[in-house]
């Protein structure tokens, strides 16, 4: 049954049929006739009781955030947007230009890319004026991973760290973790997959970490994805939603080890829609704490943004991040 439904989705057909689909926030907004049904799908969910909530320059305050659950999915969580444009901006600007860089792992093949693209990917794309090689290093960027290095062919995680988790994104997962009542989460591997439009992500589980048990924090950045998520044997039949620009989605307890998978990404943002609306005031006292306060600054800069932007035009970012080791384990 999932493997059906990832195929309905994933056809080369321009128009399948999209009416399933749940987008998150229509469903509890519109009062529509199709509230009723829609209401069955999505709860909305309450996170007021936060008791002392951090926040985070380019993330809204969690009394501001509209989250939901899946009522067919228990432990999904759904985040709708939190972020604001330049928020949006830092993360995507991290995850192209800096996460892909030595000693973090790429797909990269060594056959097809020289030590140079490999160790710095978005600097040589920057760098290559020919359209055909632009284009050849442009889509071949499928992942990059740190903190603990996950052998996808072994299906185990290495022994050693393989590069420092960082800290901006430790700390962007603690503010959600902290909020959800995940106060014990830790980050320790993530792993940043890119969507050109037209590529999928097949129907997986993610059980390779030791521990089973703590949430997974997945941001998704760009173009929205037609996300499948299913129970825990493939016969049991998806839901698809819409994950969108800025979402994030936490998969905890019950859906932490259930079947999903993203069949399609569809065009939904042009550049022109993500205007950069002053919602951030940018001083220069402003505190970033373990954010990059230069990044967090220039990606408010048309000319520093447009090689971001126009990467995004056609693409999505998906940060997925988990803790590894079970709490008391020594360091693998
Ligand atoms: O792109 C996504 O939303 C999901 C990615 C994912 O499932 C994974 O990296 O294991
Ligand atoms: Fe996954």
């Amino acid at each position: 049954m999932f493997k059906l439904v990832f195929k309905q989705y994933k056809c080369k057909s321009n128009s399948p049929d999209l009416t399933e689909v749940v987008k998150i926030d229509d469903c509890v907004f519109k009062g529509n006739d199709q509230e009723k049904i829609d209401i069955n799908i999505v709860q909305r969910l309450s996170i007021s009781n936060v008791e002392s909530p951090q926040t985070m320059p380019g993330v809204k305050s969690p009394k501001d955030w509209r989250s939901y659950t899946l009522t067919n999915h228990p432990g999904i969580i759904v985040i709708r947007n939190p972020f604001s444009e330049r928020g949006r901006r830092y993360w995507i600007a991290r995850c192209l230009r800096d996460y892909p860089r030595t000693p973090n792992i790429v797909n990269l093949n060594e056959r097809l890319f020289d030590e140079s693209v490999r160790s710095d990917w978005w600097k040589q794309l920057s760098l290559c004026s020919d359209g055909a090689e632009f284009q050849r290093i442009k889509s071949a960027m499928r992942w990059t991973t740190f903190g603990y290095h996950h052998n996808w062919d072994t299906k185990i995680y290495d022994e050693e760290m393989q590069s420092p988790f960082p800290e901006d994104l430790s700390s962007l997962c603690g503010l959600f973790a902290q909020a959800l009542g995940y106060a014990d989460f830790k980050p320790e591997a993530a792993i940043v997959n890119y969507y050109p439009v037209g590529s999928t992500l097949s129907g997986h589980t993610d059980h390779s970490e030791p521990n089973k048990s703590a949430p997974l924090f997945s941001f998704s950045f760009g173009q929205t994805a037609i996300f499948l998520i299913g129970g825990r044997s493939l016969e049991e039949k998806p839901t698809a939603i819409y994950l969108q620009c800025g979402d994030v989605m936490i998969m905890s307890g019950e859906s932490r080890l259930c079947y999903h998978a993203v069949p399609r990404i569809i065009k939904t943002q042009t550049s022109a829609t993500s205007s950069l609306i002053n919602e951030d005031a940018v001083n220069a006292d402003i505190k970033t704490g373990t954010m990059d306060k230069d990044l967090f600054h220039n990606v408010g800069d048309p000319q520093f943004w447009e090689p971001f932007s126009r990467y995004m035009d056609d693409s999505r970012i998906n940060i997925n991040v988990r803790q590894v080791l079970n709490p008391g384990d020594v360091k693998l």
